[in-house]
């Protein structure tokens, strides 16, 4: 189905990263997986042999990327479809009156700087590339994919820093969409709900458990191949653009 078809996949060492990656691969495509240099990308990539290749990056940097970018060409020769999924979770409350101490201003622009101006990053210097494709039939020379949260609409106590950064990625999206319609590139954002990843075990079961059970259906944890399958939809169906789609069991998450 993917054929011919070169992806870059950032934080696709891990969790929604990894199974876009796995099935980008499984449908016949080539894939960089870009994740930072702790990551077990080397590992990921050797295990799914030699259509994908890891590239240590962190998505702030703008030589990284670019060198990124530059290997996706010497292996791959071309780059169609970026997926962001590299992304940081913090929790702190914007004061903590127990220990009279305002958000770590420090840990707030951290957040900041991977989940929204990482992804940024990967996207401005992603489209000069893809922008160099032949168009096809349609005028489509590739899409970009990114993912934000339910976060970014539905912030929880402790979140003001991360539902800002993802609601940051739904907000440029249509913008973006609209700065590269000319070329043929498409921009869609995900915003998932609660996914069985890394990201989410850093939380006890009871929580995770309880959290499950607040998903109105199914009530679960959303499998990482459900959000694969979703950016292989999208990338498949060229009428989607400019648009953050809700990936998450209708929940909206409590206060
Ligand atoms: N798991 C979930 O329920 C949800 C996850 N998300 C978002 O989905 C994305 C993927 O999350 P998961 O797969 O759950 O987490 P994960 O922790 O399993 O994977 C995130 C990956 O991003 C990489 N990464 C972090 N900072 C980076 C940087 N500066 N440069 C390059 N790579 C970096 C990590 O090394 C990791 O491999 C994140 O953006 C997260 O915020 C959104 C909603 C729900
Ligand atoms: C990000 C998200 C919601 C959170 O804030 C938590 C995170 C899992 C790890 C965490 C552990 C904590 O001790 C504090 C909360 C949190 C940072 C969750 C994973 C997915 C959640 C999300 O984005 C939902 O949309």
């Amino acid at each position: 189905m993917f054929k011919g078809l070169v992806g870059l996949v950032t934080g696709g060492a891990s969790g929604l990263g990894r199974a876009t990656v796995e099935r980008l691969v499984k449908q016949g495509g080539r894939v960089v997986i870009c994740d930072l240099p702790t990551s077990t990308g080397q590992e990921t990539a050797k295990q799914l042999k030699e259509n994908v290749a890891f590239v240590p990056i962190d998505v702030t940097s703008e030589q990284d990327v670019k060198n990124a970018l530059q290997t996706t060409i010497d292996k791959f020769g071309r780059l169609d479809v970026v997926v962001n999924c590299a992304g940081v979770a913090t929790a702190q409350r914007v004061y903590n009156f127990k220990k009279d101490q305002p958000f770590d201003l420090k840990s707030f622009q951290k957040t900041i700087e991977v989940n929204l101006i990482g992804t940024f990053n990967v996207i401005r210097l992603a489209a000069g590339l893809i922008g160099k494709n032949a168009p096809d039939a349609d005028g489509q020379r590739g899409v970009i994919v990114n993912t934000a949260s339910v976060a970014a609409f539905d912030g929880q106590i402790g979140q003001a820093a991360y539902s800002a950064s993802k609601a940051g990625v739904v907000g440029m999206t249509l913008p973006i969409a609209r700065d590269l319609a000319k070329q043929g590139i498409r921009v869609v954002t995900i915003a998932p709900g609660l996914f069985r990843t890394p990201m989410m075990e850093m939380l006890p079961e009871p929580a995770i458990k309880s959290l499950e059970a607040s998903v109105p259906f199914p009530p679960r944890l959303g499998h990482p191949q459900e959000f694969a399958l979703l950016v292989q939809s999208i990338i498949q169906n060229p009428m989607l653009n400019g648009e953050t789609i809700r990936l998450d069991g209708s929940i909206r998450m409590q206060p």
